[in-house]
């Protein structure tokens, strides 16, 4: 039976509530329903409808996420959180504000205490400005950390897939200086672990984990530095004894290749841009952020909020809709 599925609103100057509205318009987000403003969400309604057919799309506020099962086709279900700031739809749009930021932090936390207690299936984030974040004061840099503090503080990892690739990054939010003395053979060896038995519960039975380099050719036996040797390898074999199917260090500039073309079931990268920009420049309509460690199901556009153009009705709810058919997937297998 189809069950309901929380989606926080995200940025409300950003593309977040436009992409919502227009999944919504296509049918393309069965039992879903946004936790967030009514206001902004009819306001991105609004601006959506002329790309959508022209056709005027209806907003409802819903009393209880089981309500969104019985909305007609095309409706956009929305359960607003109490407390969200005053007049967040009359804000210009594309920018950074702290009542944005304190409103997306608001609608994440109802989505996601609705997972907990098991009245939508999973939670799919719409994207969130991070300095909005901050303004707002929030001590999390993004969903990913805030959301593992609200469920406890137990070790997470990001993941970004596609129909080719999966990607779990040993560090996410921090410095390049701060990523590369994160690569410890601990943090490492979780990371193995956290992709191993997060794959085996969405149905791999012997996941192959490749584990990319950090230096220029996986450190070229240590004449480029000694990452590899130190951290990485220990890693590798420590999670081989643990029966892991890990392999590496593999050179970070060939082994997305080599996963593309079906050698791994994901590869371990060392830190975001090196393995975001493999899985974005594959396109980032289809990109899924998963993050791997938490006891409910969240998933995300592997995109942002796009200030550029916020507002245009223009915005591709493409990475939305891939997000939440993998929130459902996911939510089945569990
Ligand atoms: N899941 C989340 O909450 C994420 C949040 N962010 C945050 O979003 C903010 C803006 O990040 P940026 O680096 O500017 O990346 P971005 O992904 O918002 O935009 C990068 C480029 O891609 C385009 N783009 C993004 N999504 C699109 C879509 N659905 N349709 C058409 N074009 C699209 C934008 O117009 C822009 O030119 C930052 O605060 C960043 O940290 C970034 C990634 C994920
Ligand atoms: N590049 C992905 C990203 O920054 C999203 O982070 P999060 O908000 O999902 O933690």
């Amino acid at each position: 039976m189809l069950q309901p599925l929380a989606l926080s609103m995200g940025d409300p100057l950003g593309i977040g509530p436009e992409i919502l509205a227009c999944a919504f318009a296509r049918n393309a987000l069965p039992g879903g329903y946004v936790v967030g403003d009514l206001e902004v969400m009819r306001r991105a309604a609004r601006c959506v409808a002329p790309h959508e057919g022209g056709v005027e799309l209806p907003v409802a506020l819903i009393e209880s996420p089981a309500d969104a099962l019985a909305v007609p086709p095309r409706c956009v279900p929305v359960w607003q959180p109490p407390g969200l700031p005053p007049g967040l739809a009359q804000l210009p749009l594309g920018r950074i504000e702290a009542a944005a930021g304190a409103a997306a932090a608001a609608c994440i936390r109802s989505a996601l205490a609705q997972v907990v207690s098991g009245a939508a299936a999973a939670l799919v984030t719409a994207p969130i400005h991070k300095e909005a974040l901050a303004a707002a004061g929030e001590p999390y840099p993004g969903h990913t950390e805030l959301l593992q503090a609200e469920c406890g503080g137990a070790p997470v990892r990001m993941m970004l897939a596609n129909d080719e690739l999966r990607v779990v990054l040993v560090s996410i939010h921090v410095s390049l200086r701060d990523a590369i003395a994160a690569v410890t053979q601990p943090a490492v060896l979780q990371t193995i672990r956290i992709a191993d038995a997060a794959l085996r519960r969405a149905g791999i039975e012997a996941p192959r984990i490749a584990v990319a380099g950090l230096n220029p050719h996986a450190g070229e036996g240590g004449l480029f530095g000694s990452e590899e040797r130190e951290q990485i390898a220990p890693a590798v074999a420590a999670a081989r004894a643990a029966g892991i199917d890990a392999s590496g260090p593999h050179a970070p500039d060939t082994v997305f290749m080599h996963a593309r073309t079906g050698a791994f079931d994901a590869v371990v990268a060392m830190y975001h841009d090196q393995g975001l920009i493999p899985v974005k420049y594959l396109g980032l309509e289809q990109g899924v952020n998963v993050t791997l460690g938490l006891p409910v199901v969240r998933t995300s556009p592997d995109h942002g909020t796009a200030f550029d153009i916020a507002g245009r009705g223009t915005a591709d709810p493409a990475s939305l809709i891939a997000a939440a058919r993998m929130a459902r997937r996911l939510a089945d297998a569990a």
